[in-house]
Formats: C-alpha cells, sequence, structure tokens
C-alpha cells in the first residue's frame, strides 16, 4: 500500500502532457508473482518528436535562468524523492523484484544524484587563459549541450535515471527519457515529483512504448545534442551506429564481466563479504557485479567453504517479505542465460556447491549458485552472466591473474583483496578497468566518477566529472584590445 496513491500513475508524461495508458497499453507485471501491475501507454515516433519539440522550447528558458535557480528546483526534487522514499521503493520492489531494504537503498542512492548535482550546478566555472597575443584575450565558457535523450535499463529503475537527469538539468539542459518497458513505473513517479518540485513544463518527458521507434527519433533528431544510454551492449552499439548521422555526444554505460581477486594475504572475512555484496546485489544483475572469482590457490578452499556458507544463510523470496536477500530475476530470459552459464561450466568440469537450479518457489526465481574449478574457457569467463551465480577460478601468480582478469572486451569495474600496499598500488594500475575496488565489493556513490572503457561504454557518470557530459566549451577570443 502506498502512502500516496497518486504517485502510481497509469500514464507517460509527453512534452508537459500527460497521456492516460487506454486499454492497448503495454501490461507491467511483478516479476515475483506475475501478477498484473497496471498498463502504461504504448507512444512511438510522433510523440517523441513531440516531447523533443516541448524539450527544445522548455530549454532555451531554462538555461536562461540562473545556475541558482535550477539548483533550487533540483534540491526541492531531491527532498520530494526522499520525502517519499517508501512509495517509490514500494513501486520499485513491485516492478523490478529486488528486495524493499534494497530498493530502497537505490531510491536514497538515485536522491544523492539529484542532491551532487543540485550542488554543482552553482560550479560549472570557465577559464581565462593567459593569451597568445598582446592585443587578444581568451574566455573559456561552458553552456548547456541542449536535449538530451535518454534510455535507461530495468535493473535500477529509480537511480539510472537520476544519475543523468541530474546533471543534465543542473546544466540546463532538458531530457527526453525511455525507461524500461518492465520498469516504467519508478520513471513516472520520479516525473510527478519533477513536477511537484517545479521544473517547467516540457523540459523533462517520460516516452513509454516502442524502443526502436523512440530510439529511432532520439538519434536521428538534428535537435537532440547528446543521447545516454545504460544498457547492453548490443543496444549501445547499435544508438551508436544511429547516432553518427546527426554526430551526437554520447553517453554509454554498457556491459561488464567484473573480476574479484583474492590474493592469499587477504582479510579472508572481508573478501567474502565484499564478494556477496559485489556478486549478489540485486540479486547480481548490476553492470558492476562480480562476473569471475579468481582466488588464489593457497586460500581458494577455504574461501569458497566460507562463501558457500554465508550465502546458504540467506533468503530467496518474495521482494515485500521481510529478511529477503534474493528476489526473483527479471524474466525467464535471465533465467534462461543464467542455466546456460551452469550447463557450459558443469560440462566443461566446474562443480556446482551451492544452487544450479531454478529455485523451488518456481517463476523466475533462481537458487543463489556457487561453482568451484572454473576455468577461462568457460562462458561465465567471457559473457555476463547478469545473475546469482558466483565461479570461482584458481590462481596461482599475480601475472597470471591480471592477464585473466585484463582479457576480456569489457572494462567496467575491477575488485581485489590484498593486505600488501605495494601489490595495490601496481594492481590497481595494471588492471584495464574504469573503477577498480580495493579491499571493498562496493564502489558506486555520487561523489566518484562511474563509467567504463572498452566495450563497456564511453563517458562518466555522477562525481564533478558527469556534469561535463551534459556541457560544450565554447571559447570566446577578443581581439584588437589596446
Ligand atoms: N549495463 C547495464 O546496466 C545493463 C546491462 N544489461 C545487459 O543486457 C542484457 C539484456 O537486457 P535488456 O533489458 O534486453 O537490455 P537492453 O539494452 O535491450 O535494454 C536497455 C534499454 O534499451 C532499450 N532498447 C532496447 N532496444 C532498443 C532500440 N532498438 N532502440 C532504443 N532503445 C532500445 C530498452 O527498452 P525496452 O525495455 O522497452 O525494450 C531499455 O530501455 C542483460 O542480460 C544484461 O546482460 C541490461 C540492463 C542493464
Ligand atoms: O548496472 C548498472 O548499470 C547500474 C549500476 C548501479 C550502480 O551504480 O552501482
Amino acid at each position: 500500500m502506498l502512502k500516496d496513491p497518486s504517485l502510481f500513475r497509469e500514464a507517460a508524461l509527453v512534452g508537459g502532457d500527460w497521456i492516460a495508458a487506454g486499454e492497448h497499453g503495454l501490461v507491467v507485471t511483478n516479476p515475483a508473482s506475475g501478477a498484473r501491475l497496471g498498463r502504461v501507454p504504448m507512444l512511438g515516433a510522433a510523440e517523441t518528436q513531440a516531447a523533443i519539440a516541448a524539450a527544445t522550447a522548455a530549454q532555451a528558458e531554462w538555461a536562461r535562468r540562473t545556475a541558482k535557480e535550477r539548483s533550487e528546483i533540483l534540491r526541492r526534487w531531491y527532498d520530494l524523492v526522499r520525502a517519499n522514499a517508501d512509495d517509490l521503493a514500494h513501486i520499485l520492489t513491485l516492478e523490478q523484484g529486488k528486495p524493499l531494504v534494497e530498493a530502497k537503498g537505490e531510491v536514497l542512492y538515485g536522491a544523492s544524484f539529484i542532491e551532487w548535482f543540485a550542488e554543482e550546478a552553482r560550479r560549472v566555472y570557465g577559464d581565462v587563459i593567459p593569451a597568445h597575443a598582446p592585443d587578444k584575450r581568451i574566455v573559456v565558457v561552458k553552456q548547456p549541450i541542449g536535449v538530451v535523450a535518454a534510455i535507461t535499463p530495468w535493473n535500477f529503475p529509480n537511480a539510472m535515471i537520476t544519475r543523468n537527469a541530474g546533471p543534465a538539468l543542473a546544466a540546463g539542459c532538458a531530457m527526453v527519457l525511455k525507461p524500461a518497458e518492465q520498469t516504467p513505473f519508478s520513471a513516472i513517479a520520479l516525473a510527478i515529483l519533477a513536477e511537484r518540485a517545479g521544473l517547467p513544463s516540457g523540459l523533462f518527458s517520460v516516452i513509454t512504448g516502442d524502443p526502436p521507434a523512440i530510439g529511432g527519433v532520439m538519434t536521428a533528431s538534428p535537435a537532440v545534442r547528446k543521447l545516454t544510454f545504460t544498457g547492453s551492449t548490443a543496444t549501445g552499439i547499435l544508438l551508436m551506429r544511429q547516432s553518427a548521422d546527426t554526430v551526437k555526444k554520447l553517453s554509454l554505460e554498457l556491459g561488464g564481466n567484473a573480476p574479484f581477486i583474492v590474493f592469499d594475504d587477504a582479510d579472508l572475512e572481508a573478501a567474502v563479504e565484499g564478494a556477496i555484496i559485489s556478486k549478489f546485489r540485486n540479486n547480481g544483475q548490476t553492470c558492476v557485479c562480480a562476473n569471475r572469482i579468481y582466488v588464489q590457490t593457497a586460500v581458494y578452499d577455504a574461501f569458497a567453504g566460507k562463501l558457500a556458507a554465508r550465502i546458504a544463510a540467506l533468503k530467496v523470496g518474495d521482494g515485500l517479505e521481510a529478511d529477503t536477500t534474493f528476489g526473483p530475476l527479471i524474466d525467464d530470459a535471465a533465467v534462461d542465460k543464467v542455466s546456460a552459464h551452469i550447463a557450459d561450466a558443469t560440462a566443461k568440469g566446474a562443480q556446482v556447491t551451492l544452487g544450479g537450479k531454478r529455485h523451488a518457489l518456481g517463476g523466475t526465481f533462481f537458487e543463489p549458485t556457487v561453482l568451484t574449478g572454473v576455468t577461462q574457457d568457460m562462458d561465465v569467463a567471457r559473457e555476463e552472466t547478469f545473475g546469482p551465480v558466483a565461479p570461482l577460478f584458481r590462481f596461482d601468480s599475480v601475472d597470471e591473474v591480471v592477464a585473466m582478469a585484463n582479457d576480456t572486451e569489457f572494462g567496467l569495474a575491477s575488485y581485489f583483496y590484498t593486505r600488501d600496499l605495494a601489490r595495490a598500488w601496481s594492481v590497481g594500475e595494471r588492471l584495464e578497468y574504469g573503477m577498480v575496488g580495493i579491499n571493498t565489493g562496493l564502489i558506486s556513490t555520487a561523489e566518484a566518477p562511474f563509467g567504463g572503457i572498452k566495450s563497456s561504454g564511453l563517458g562518466r557518470e555522477g562525481s564533478r566529472y558527469g556534469i561535463e557530459e551534459f556541457i560544450e566549451i565554447k571559447y570566446l577570443c577578443f581581439g584588437g584590445i589596446q
């Protein structure tokens, strides 16, 4: 039950107008029960064009406001998100499945990006550069890039929106958002609160419906100057290709294949806790989740035993039930991928030491799984599992494990545990990843730059760098100065 039922709305926001779902809308279901939650409208190219036109008009006025005015409205949005965090978490758990406590954590994490960028809005400083001639002066100003299109995934239905809308709106941009079809109600609730906070009409649209039609207009439109996307590498590449003709600025937050390395001098208890957080957050459905766990031979058996024992004590269930740690997977395709990775690994010699199959609860519930004896020739070594499978690889030397960790097309997050300071520095430098967690399994925070290299994407989100993604640099050259 929501304290404020009006936060659950079966409608999309297009250029300041709410469009109701109607009986032909897209049906959204609860992954824990399969129960129908509601409908959202099936929109396409025409509505996307309308939203972009409204955004273009609203953005010009928004950009003229002072940074302090924009900051104050964002601050109100932040306050409203926090004040309604229980309701937002409830909606999030219903449509995504993650446990309520984790959903509330995401809502507060999401709010922290609005807060951070409300603060950063007032610190978008320019520059004065010593000139190349006595009669010249060089000044650099920073201006909002304009209308931004955003496409976000189902695994973090709140925070992946605020992490982009926060800096975009702070910088003076407008945003047209397409949330994932499985989790539109979290996006819609955020839009309702943004309206209540005083965000100008048309500045922020939420369009639900046909992905290729919406994405096609977003990428083809010359009025959209920036596309930010979080999701699979395949869709990211498609959108990048589609954006080429209009030469858009891009932020792409794509797949990962995170290594998690446990050296034999590590604090083993801490490493087990870090592995649980890193591997099983959101039931393994996070792009920074540990995908490959490399354990040095001397501590391999001890680590494997402790990890399996800790996980076995955690509960699988509906996210709305108290004490649930592992909710359902998002859909049958996710269960199929997890099952296929386990089948491939066991066919090539890995052993299942915990879990390994669908959970007795049925539906898309899956047993948290630990695999031992995993090797580099198995699918889990190359592909993101995006599910609750912890594959344990064995290694002997630093050079060997760094080579194995870097042997992937991806470069998002990586983790390692050691007590040796020199090793911490050198391994941290040698890992080819955008983010490295050293003696921690949780690296995400509004203060730090989140993002990857190689096929994991382009750009950084959060931190003082995050707002730069929504800004153009302009250089003013003054001449004729006596
Ligand atoms: N980096 C990350 O955080 C994420 C990674 N993934 C990875 O991707 C796999 C597949 O998940 P999936 O949800 O299918 O990921 P997708 O990349 O297909 O979906 C992400 C977003 O892109 C949208 N989208 C899909 N196709 C198009 C298109 N042609 N034009 C415009 N938008 C489009 C989706 O819309 P719609 O939902 O309406 O189809 C959704 O909003 C996962 O198993 C996981 O490995 C998934 C989610 C997040
Ligand atoms: O999987 C993702 O893309 C979301 C990452 C969540 C985080 O910020 O840690």
